[in-house]
């Protein structure tokens, strides 16, 4: 059952899948819905047909995955690091493994285009076998005090973790969060969004079948009202979530009443500075990696891009002819570029912006219209055309907004000072860029920008070995990197008297 979705993907094509196995995943297997009453249909993107239903998690079975969650977590946490590594690693080879069948039931529920999933369930595999990596070398600090006495800390788990994530990369936020809170001996209850319900659940059968403790990744399905659900459960030490900055207030709230440490990767609305003494064509592909991953709907993506006056019009032709020249259509064929947008409601918000940015004053230089592929079975897709805006100015709404869609805003700059100033005005702060071939300016630039990315001379890649995460309202913690051990793992202190006790009393 479990393996058939991913069994029947070698010869699936765009319009033909259905899922139709349970999604939820507890207690070591998947778990039908208590009552289907209020299943929501999920769509694939590419052609709007119903790909399956998604039944929201109430309270009984989110307590019961939590349960199962915590039996699991008492036995992995007591397991050594090194013996943790070595069933995650087995995980990471499973999922390398069927990565080719994995990527394409990700674009089956995503839209995105087959290469770029590939790459993101890589990056996914590629966390797990990080973090398994980092679980033997798990730690403290021998401390010496007179007397002989002495004192050690101890790097604990948290206990059940939550994690919840977006619909943008619905299998590697899933992995992003689980690698480090397994590596550190916690178990983890992780809710998908209800647009992306089928991949995560996936991870869970790999988890299980490289040897994991039943229960120590679970899968509950739901929206806003099971979210709340795990955010407020006594049981659960701590939130990781992943989507907007509204939604991360919330859950930052409700973890507030019962003291969950929390980690929160929300909006933004980065920079891409383009300098005249770049190398133009490597800025022109880094606009395009900035803007049009995944339909553009990339939290850290760079979409207000700031190129040197003197060099604008050569970089307009250019970042111009290579957006048309975009291969937009059904994401499951090799040749593809960007598939379609997450659902109709999106590409409505993402063309409402774009009319939006014209009303303003704003010129379309290319795209920003719905597309409908020649192929038949596309028509109901939730397509758009790559869009380049010029004539922006920093008061407009497509330059202060979050679109979520492929929108590039290019705006022109005179000095390093002044586009710093206008770079740094916005409450957002994931990411940002810069392009030069002056490497005191590169280095100044990401000194002075607000983010917590600074890419220099390209955009949007992701190591796992690289901490990341948001200043200001993009939020706080980090994911990937050694440092994200420490937002899954707290300190203990022990203190030990080798003599006697000299009191006061
Ligand atoms: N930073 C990022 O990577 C992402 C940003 N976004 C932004 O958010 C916009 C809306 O997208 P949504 O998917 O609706 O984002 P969202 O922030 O509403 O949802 C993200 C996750 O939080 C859950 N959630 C919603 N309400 C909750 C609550 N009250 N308590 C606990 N969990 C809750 C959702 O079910 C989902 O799993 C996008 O248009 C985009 O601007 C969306 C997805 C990813
Ligand atoms: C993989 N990367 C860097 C393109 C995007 C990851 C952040 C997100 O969830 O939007």
């Amino acid at each position: 059952m479990a393996q058939s979705t991913l069994d029947s993907m070698p010869g699936a094509s765009t319009g033909t899948v259905v899922v139709t196995e349970p999604l939820n995943f507890w207690g070591g297997k998947r778990v039908k819905p208590r009552q289907e009453k209020n299943a929501e249909p999920v769509f694939e993107p590419a052609t709007g047909r119903v790909l399956c239903q998604m039944v929201p998690c109430g309270a009984e079975e989110v307590d019961e995955a939590i349960q199962s969650a915590y039996a699991a977590y008492q036995k992995w946490s007591k397991m050594a690091g090194m013996e943790r590594a070595r069933v995650m690693l087995e995980a990471a080879r499973i999922i390398r493994e069927r990565r080719e069948k994995i990527a394409k039931l990700e674009v089956i529920n995503n839209g995105k285009s087959i290469i770029e999933a590939l790459v993101d369930i890589d990056i996914a595999w590629q966390s797990i076998e990080y973090y398994a990596g980092l679980a033997g070398t798990l730690a403290g600090q021998h401390i010496q005090l007179p007397g002989g006495a002495f004192a050690y800390t101890r790097r604990e788990p948290l206990g059940v973790c939550v994690g919840i994530g977006a619909w943008n990369y619905p299998f590697q936020i899933a992995s992003w969060k689980s690698a480090p809170a397994l590596a550190c001996g916690n178990a983890m209850v992780f809710k998908p969004s209800p647009m992306t319900p089928v991949t995560a659940v996936i991870l869970a059968e790999i988890y299980k079948e490289a040897g994991v403790p039943d229960g120590l990744f679970c899968v509950v399905q739901g929206g806003a009202e099971t979210g709340s659900l795990l955010c407020h459960h006594p049981k659960v030490a701590k939130v990781s979530f992943t989507g907007s900055v509204p939604t991360g207030k919330k859950v930052m709230e409700m973890s507030a009443k019962s003291v969950k440490q929390v980690t929160l990767e929300l909006g933004g609305k980065s920079p891409l500075i383009i300098f005249k003494d770049c190398e133009l064509e490597n800025a022109v592909k880094g606009a395009l990696m900035a803007n049009f991953l995944t339909q553009g709907e990339v939290c850290c993506n760079g979409t207000r891009v700031f190129v040197q006056r003197e060099i604008m019009p050569q970089f307009l032709e250019e970042v111009v002819k290579r957006t048309k020249a975009i291969p937009v259509g059904d994401p499951l064929l090799e040749s593809t570029r960007m598939g379609a947008l997450i659902s109709k409601p999106q590409l409505e918000k993402v063309l409402g912006f774009v009319s939006q940015a014209k009303k303003e004053g704003a010129r379309v230089l290319c795209g920003g219209d719905p597309f409908v592929p020649s192929d038949p079975k596309l028509k109901g897709g939730y397509f758009m055309s790559p869009c380049v805006l010029d004539n922006c100015r920093d008061d407009m709404t497509c330059v202060k907004e979050e679109i979520f869609g492929p929108v590039m805003s290019v705006l022109p700059f005179d000095t390093e000072e002044e586009v710093i100033k206008r770079a740094n005005n916005t409450t957002f702060g994931l990411a940002s860029g810069v392009f030069t071939r002056d490497i005191s300016r590169a280095h100044r630039v990401a000194e002075n920008l607000e983010a917590g990315t600074c890419f220099i001379n390209n955009y949007n890649i992701s190591p796992v070995e690289v901490p990341f995460g948001g200043y200001k309202m993009s939020g706080f913690g980090r994911e990937n990197g050694q440092v994200t051990i420490e937002y899954y793992s707290q300190l203990k202190t022990v203190v030990v008297e080798m003599g006697d006790v000299e009191s006061l009393f």
